[in-house]
């Protein structure tokens, strides 16, 4: 006993050196073990966290990132056990449908719980049984079919769009349409789930989903850097309620669109003619009893307004920059749009034979994509091989669609809005292969995004609409519209003169 008094004295005594010493060693373990040293990056990145979590503070971690790979290749380490990719031969092992990569501990950040324990939301599971049931018991509301059902709810809120932006056509006043159209994402994927809406459009975030959804990306974005720090954050109850609250009036609200949803589902006779995402789960429930519970219901009904938000509202605003920033493909479009006599209300059958649109929204969301930060993974147990180096199990590794879709072996002259790349007469059909099998927006395989096709209706019903009403200019060439990487790549002061197209 006394010799390990003597010993703690004698390095409490001599702490200048021991501290020192001490860090040396952890910086030296961080840096060499498993050898991965052997991968590129700053010294500084390999040793420890605390630059990757600045940058990703700082909410510029997309242009640190693609500095990084210009320098290092397509392998990067950006943080001691952190690993950024960009090559896209690598999507397939990381991603795929039969991997083992299982998503990091990155999106336990992002993990919800009730009294029952973890929603089970497909965007967290790491159970592959559980989320392989989720995906396959909502399939049918996801899919063509699905759409086609869904999709004469949107139509009235793109009236009361259309209806409010004529107020600005008319004064002539600048309009942020940037803010509204994320108010008209919320309000069309309220309509399309539940059949109801909350009218964001007029009355702003009501029921407080963008707020929360924006402290909640910039957590997870920051955070998720050391994803440790969870268990004392937000996963604590106590500061997650001080954080956010209980949820209150917009909960039980919310919670009201949804229970007269299901009641409708449930006294419903048949199947034809529009149905709410909602009702669709419901018959699938009617039908086969076991394949989903009630909470799995809600845990998809809620989990396409966070997930299918935002991240389309971002898409469309992204579009919409790019667009109004190069005139010859805003004229072109204008002119594809006249050529296929599209009507009001434009229908997402019609507007998709346009080709000229459908690059359009690819490109913008190539250029824009609403996610960031690396679609981060987890090396299984066994490790594995990536970009030629042995990487160990527990190692975080991922691709970023910011990154690759600037790679410009797969998108040349990648900075530059071009739709034509996207053309078949432009482009050569292995290229575009590739070019689409990089195109990383909505992720990939086992989790890729199951309301793409949802969004990508919202996008191609949205920019013909706003192009045959309107036509459009940005304030002072765009120099108002900004954005963060906070995972989601959210834009403000979108700003734009209107004018009632007459031709
Ligand atoms: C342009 C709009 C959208 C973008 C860019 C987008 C992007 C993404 C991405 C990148 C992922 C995969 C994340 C990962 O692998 O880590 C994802 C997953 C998901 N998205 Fe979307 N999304 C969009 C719209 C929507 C919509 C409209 C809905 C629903 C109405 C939706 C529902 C989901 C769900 C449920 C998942 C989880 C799928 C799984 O993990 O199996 N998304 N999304």
């Amino acid at each position: 006993m006394a010799g390990s008094a003597h010993v703690v004295r004698t390095l409490r005594e001599h702490w200048y050196v021991v501290l020192p010493a001490a860090l040396l060693v952890y910086f030296l373990f961080q840096r060499y073990r498993h050898g991965l040293n052997r991968i590129p990056g700053p010294l500084i990145r390999s040793i420890s966290p605390i630059p990757r979590l600045v940058s990703a503070f700082k909410g510029r971690s997309h242009e640190d990132d693609i500095r990084l790979h210009q320098k290092y290749g397509q392998i990067v380490r950006i943080a001691p056990n952190s690993f950024s990719i960009s090559d896209p031969a690598e999507i397939n092992q990381l991603y795929g449908l039969g991997t083992k990569f299982l998503k990091s501990p990155f999106y336990e950040l992002s993990e919800a719980h009730d009294e029952e324990g973890l929603i089970p939301d497909t965007f967290i599971l790491n159970d592959k049984e559980l989320h392989s049931r989720m995906k396959r018991n909502a399939a049918n509301a996801y899919s063509m079919n699905g759409l086609v059902q869904m999709e004469p709810l949107i139509e009235p809120v793109t009236e009361r769009l259309i209806k409010k932006l004529q107020v600005y056509a008319e004064s002539e006043k600048v309009v942020d349409i940037g803010d509204i159209i994320a108010n008209y994402t919320m309000d069309a994927v309220f309509a399309l789930t539940f059949a109801n809406d909350f009218d964001y459009m007029s009355r702003g975030d009501v029921l407080g989903i963008h707020k929360v959804m924006k402290v909640a990306s910039w957590y997870m974005a920051v955070f998720g850097q050391v994803a440790w720090s969870h268990k004392f954050l937000l996963a604590n109850p106590i500061v997650a309620g001080w954080v956010f609250g209980d949820g209150g009036q917009s909960q039980s609200d919310m919670m009201d669109v949804a229970n007269s949803e299901v009641q409708k589902g449930k006294t419903r006779v048949s199947e034809d003619g529009p149905m709410t995402f909602l009702q669709r789960l419901i018959f699938n429930q009617r039908d086969n009893p076991k394949s989903i519970n009630d909470r799995e219901v809600l845990a998809h009904a809620f989990g396409n307004i966070t997930a299918g938000s935002d991240t389309t509202a971002t898409a469309i605003r992204g579009v919409l920059y790019h667009l109004l920033k190069t005139p010859e493909a805003y004229q072109k479009l204008i002119k594809e749009i006249q050529h296929a006599s599209l009507t009001l209300p434009v229908s997402f059958a019609d507007a998709n034979k346009v080709e000229y649109l459908g690059a359009v929204i690819k490109e913008g969301m190539r250029l824009h994509p609403s996610v960031g930060m690396m679609l981060a993974r987890t090396v299984p147990r066994e490790g594995a091989v990536i970009c030629g180096y042995n990487l160990p199990g527990g190692a975080e590794v991922g691709l970023n669609p910011w990154i690759l879709h600037r790679n410009p072996d797969v998108f040349p002259d990648p900075d530059k809005f071009w739709p034509e790349r996207w053309l078949s007469s432009v482009t050569s059909e292995e290229q575009r292969r590739l070019m689409n099998r990089s195109f990383l927006t909505f992720g990939h395989g086992a989790h890729t995004c199951s309301g793409r096709w949802i969004s990508m209706m919202e996008a191609t019903k949205l920019i013909p609409t706003l192009l045959m009403c309107y036509d459009m200019e940005l304030e002072d060439g765009g120099k108002t519209y900004r954005f963060d990487n906070f995972w989601f790549m959210m834009q403000e002061g979108l700003r734009v003169h209107l004018r009632k197209r007459t031709v």
